[in-house]
Formats: C-alpha cells, structure tokens, sequence
C-alpha cells in the first residue's frame, strides 16, 4: 500500500481498531467479528506477542477486503518483522526517523505518532501518510486537536488514545482523517473472559458513529 491509498482507506472507513492483548490467540477471532461489523482497517501491536503471526494468518482469512496493519512499531527491526508477516501498513507511537525511512524501504505507509506541535509537523515533513495524535484524551482531547489543527490545516491527524464512542463524531467532525481505538472498542474481547458477541455490538456502534463522516473517494 502506498501513502495515498492508506489516506484514500482512513477517508473511506475513519476508524481504526487496534488490537493489544496479553497473547495473540483471539486477534483471528476478534478480525473476523469487526468486519462483520463493517470494521476495515486494524492494527495488531507488536507488543502482543503472536501479533506477527497473527498478521499473517488475518491477511490469510480476510484477503484483501481488511487492512492489517502493525503497531506499536518503534524499532527499525520492527519494519521489517511487519513487512515480513505482510502487514499492509504501519503504526508508531514515536517519531523515528530510522523507522520511517526503514518503512519508506519497504514500501509500507505509517501512521506516525507524535503530540507536540513540533512532533507533528515533523512526522509529516519525514513523510508519515497521517500522524496519529497520542494520547489525545490525555492532552485535552477534542480541544488539542482542533488547537492542533488550526496552524497545521493539511496534516492529516488520527486522534488516538482514549477515544471513546461518544467522541468519535466530535473528533470526526473537528477535521481528523479518522480515530483509532483499543480498549474502548475491544473492551475485554481479546481475553479468554471476554464475548465476541459484545465486541460485534460496539463494534457496529463505532462503525455507525463513523459511517455519517464516511466519503467515498
Ligand atoms: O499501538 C500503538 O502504537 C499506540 O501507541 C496506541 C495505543 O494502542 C493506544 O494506547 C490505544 O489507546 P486506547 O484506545 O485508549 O486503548
């Protein structure tokens, strides 16, 4: 995938589910469910373990309908654990210049994360396809990033990091590209406790919470 097309996919679904857990044995379980419920676009994070085989086994499943992406990817030995398990995109929650170049290399867009004004602009000047503005709930949430936007008008910014339900249209509507979710959409589903049938509710919640801001392009 290349830069515009990760823009062209964030435009048409606005939301992105991430995954994180303590093992990767549910993130299969967990894909099939959320497009089902009309969720394209997810982030395995690296910090699970599994997650690259899981990656694979996602992109084996669900073709090319959903786009897998890794996260939490901070190393540059991490790009290439990605690119190599085909995921389709990826995620950091830092700006590394090594690690966008590595990804650059290897043709996978990134979704860069930065919080500072300075970090963002950055982000995008090192070529991130979006910057992934984290944590925002922890920095002011709706008002940072419309703060943020004002002076930086062109960065496409994926507010992440506390984003719950109920936010997703304010942050929509204030000029992000689209929102990504863990916890608030995953809730305890990737734990052997949780139920895939509550997942497919909230998932079909975030999904129409997001679908009003959908384009086509
Ligand atoms: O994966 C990464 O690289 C991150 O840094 C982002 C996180 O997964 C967020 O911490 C999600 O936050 P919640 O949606 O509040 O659970």
């Amino acid at each position: 995938m290349i830069q515009h097309d990760l823009q062209d996919t964030l435009i048409e679904n606005r939301l992105v589910a991430i995954l994180r857990a303590a093992d990767a044995s549910r993130f299969a379980d967990a894909a099939i469910v959320l497009q089902a419920a009309g969720v394209r676009v997810l982030e395995a994070a690296l910090t699970t373990p599994g997650a690259p085989e899981a990656i694979a086994t996602i992109r084996e499943k669900l073709g090319d309908d959903v786009h897998i992406g890794a996260g939490s990817v901070r190393e540059v030995s991490d790009v290439d654990t990605a690119a190599d398990a085909g995921a389709t995109f990826l995620v950091t929650p830092t700006v590394n210049p090594l690690v966008l170049e590595r990804s650059h290399e290897r043709g996978l867009p990134v979704i860069c994360g930065a919080l500072t004004p300075t970090e963002i602009d950055q982000a995008w000047r090192l070529g991130a396809a979006a910057v992934k503005v984290f944590p925002v709930a922890a920095v002011g949430g709706v008002a940072y990033l419309r703060a943020i936007r004002a002076p930086m008008p062109d960065i496409p910014l994926v507010p992440t990091g506390g984003v719950h339900l109920a936010d997703v249209a304010k942050y929509l509507e204030s000029g992000s590209i689209a929102v990504a979710a863990a916890t608030p959409l995953l809730g305890d589903a990737l734990t052997s406790a949780g139920s895939l049938t509550d997942l497919a509710t909230r998932a079909s919640e975030f999904v129409a919470a997001a679908a009003k801001y959908v384009s086509r392009v």
